[in-house]
């Protein structure tokens, strides 16, 4: 194969006439620009170019085998003329090191509160990938709820209590941790932050909280893993992390248990099924920029049948349309059954919203919950996982005895997970501070994260006159506007059967 010229491959940068640039070889994508599953906008705008490094962002190079055909590799190009090949507006790149020099970006000593590193990551993220962490379902009011509802549950604190000496470590599905609070599922980190997953996990191993790995990760899952022990290893494995996974499950069964497979042999200490997700939300802020993409070059009419979303779409929400078979909108209850022979580790269902559900996990000997509403991004105003937490201390509190329950959603000050805990939750989980804190300072970031949300947690047992998490109980806290606007049957009880 000859060497092509760069100023040719520019010359193809149309719908009609498509190549592209990837691992220093020219790629002909014409007839997979409107099968692209992240669309063919953001195809058609890196045309012409070197795609190579936003390419990376997504997608392992062996997409470029496994996704297009073989005759669709012109050749390699010419490498004097690498110059020649179509250039865009740069984008602010995303970060690749820790350095915190941009001008754009306060020093991450000015962090002091969780929600000061989504400013951070806003002035420096791309636009795009801001979006992408940012958005939520709908008009927004289910991530609404979720921030609100913590403010709306205020403590009792008792006074003089001597707590000089405060214990914040709890054990989460048997693994010690230093903190009731731990890192959330999030796919696609290698849109917010080169590194990806192994540079956010390096904080949590480096801060000794446990983490849940996505199943829609940019790294896979041995990857992740693999970078993980490295971790481990370079801190003579003193750090108490342990890394979960969250399961998507794939409509088809064998790709499912096959998934399964690896995970287990990869060595993950849990799985987090997330059962909030038969489709996709409607990821408002998402379907701007994509509409605005698409009109961008020319494709304004086709962008509408992507936003329907089949009928079993995948999680990621880059803009990306949705994927064929990578989720299941046909999961129900009995999967458990055959879940169980597969998995014989501890089983979390991920995004249990009222006390008939949690009733149910019990039932079918699932090992914990997690109430949540995916961060407010699928159904339009779903219930806060506090409201579904004082559901199931009403209706169904021996869910609590028997399995371990953790909450998260909207959750940006430590001192709010102690009103979880006096609820009856075990842990509560913290997505998008992580997210925000990765993108504008790497793992640097991630680690300070940890430290705000400690210092306010054992502040705050020490106001709450407590001085271990085994003290924590539901006279510290009120709930009761919670309780006054909490779902009433039409008699006390509720059934779990549907
Ligand atoms: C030309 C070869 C390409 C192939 C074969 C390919 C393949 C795919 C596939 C299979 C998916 C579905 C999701 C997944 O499995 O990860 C996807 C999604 C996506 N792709 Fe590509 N892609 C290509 C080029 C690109 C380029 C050049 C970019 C960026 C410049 C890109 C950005 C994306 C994005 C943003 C998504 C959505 C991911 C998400 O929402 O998490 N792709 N692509
Ligand atoms: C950018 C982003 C990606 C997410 N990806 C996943 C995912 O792949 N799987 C999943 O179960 N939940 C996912 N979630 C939901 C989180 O696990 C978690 O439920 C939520 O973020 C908690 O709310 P918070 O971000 O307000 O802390 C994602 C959330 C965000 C913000």
């Amino acid at each position: 194969m000859g060497h092509i010229d760069g100023a040719e491959v520019a010359k193809h940068d149309k719908q009609k006439s498509c190549w592209i640039v990837l691992d220093s070889n020219v790629y002909d994508v014409t007839n997979f620009v409107s099968e692209h599953p992240g669309g063919a906008p953001i195809i058609l705008r890196h045309a012409g170019t070197d795609a190579t490094e936003e390419f990376k962002k997504y997608h392992p190079l062996d997409y470029l085998t496994d996704y297009l055909p073989a005759d669709a590799r012109l050749g390699p190009v010419d490498p004097g003329t690498f110059g020649q090949l179509r250039q865009i507006k740069e984008e602010k790149a995303v970060k690749a090191s820790d350095s915190d020099s941009s001008h754009d970006l306060p020093h991450l000593s000015l962090c002091v509160s969780a929600t000061d590193f989504e400013q951070a990551a806003k002035a420096v993220l791309p636009h795009k990938s801001y979006i992408y962490a940012s958005t939520s379902a709908n008009t927004g009011l289910s991530l609404k709820g979720n921030l609100d509802d913590w403010g709306r549950i205020h403590f009792r604190p008792r006074v003089m209590r001597n707590v000089g000496d405060v214990d914040p470590r709890c054990r989460i599905l048997g693994h010690e941790s230093p903190y009731p609070f731990y890192m959330s599922p999030m796919g696609t980190m290698g849109a917010i932050h080169a590194g990806a997953e192994p540079e956010m996990y390096k904080g949590a191993v480096r801060k000794g909280i446990h983490a849940v790995v996505s199943t829609a990760s940019t790294k896979s899952s041995e990857q992740i893993m693999q970078r993980y022990v490295e971790e481990q290893e370079s801190m003579k494995r003193a750090s108490p992390t342990v890394l979960f996974y969250q399961y998507y499950m794939p409509v088809d069964r064998t790709k499912a248990i096959a998934l399964m497979g690896i995970v287990k042999k990869c060595g993950y200490k849990g799985l987090w099924i997330t059962v909030d997700t038969p489709v996709l939300g409607k990821r408002t802020a998402d379907r701007y920029l994509q509409a605005e993409e698409a009109f961008a070059v020319g494709l304004e009419e086709s962008a509408s049948s992507w936003e329907t979303g089949g009928d079993n779409a995948f999680a990621p929400a880059m803009g990306g349309r949705p994927v064929q078979g990578q989720l299941s909108p046909h999961t129900t209850w009995e999967d458990l059954v055959w879940i169980r022979k597969e998995w014989d580790g501890p089983i979390v269902l991920k995004g249990i919203q009222c006390a008939e559900d949690a009733k149910l996990a019990m039932e079918y000997g699932c090992d914990g919950i997690l109430l949540s509403n995916h961060g407010g991004r699928q159904l339009h105003t779903a219930p806060s996982a506090l409201m579904t937490l004082c559901e199931i201390r009403t209706y169904c509190p021996e869910v609590l005895k028997k399995l371990e329950v953790f909450v998260d959603g909207g959750l940006r000050d430590g001192n709010d997970v102690l009103k979880a805990l006096c609820l009856g939750a075990k842990a509560v989980g913290v997505g998008r501070p992580f997210l925000y804190a990765l993108g504008a300072y790497g793992s640097k970031g991630v680690e300070r994260c940890v430290d705000v949300l400690a210092e306010e947690l054992q502040t705050g047992m020490r106001l709450l006159g407590i001085t271990s998490l085994d003290q924590c109980r539901p006279s510290l806290v009120n709930a009761s506007r919670l309780l006054n606007e909490m779902y009433r049957p039409d008699q006390f009880s509720i059934k779990s059967k549907l």
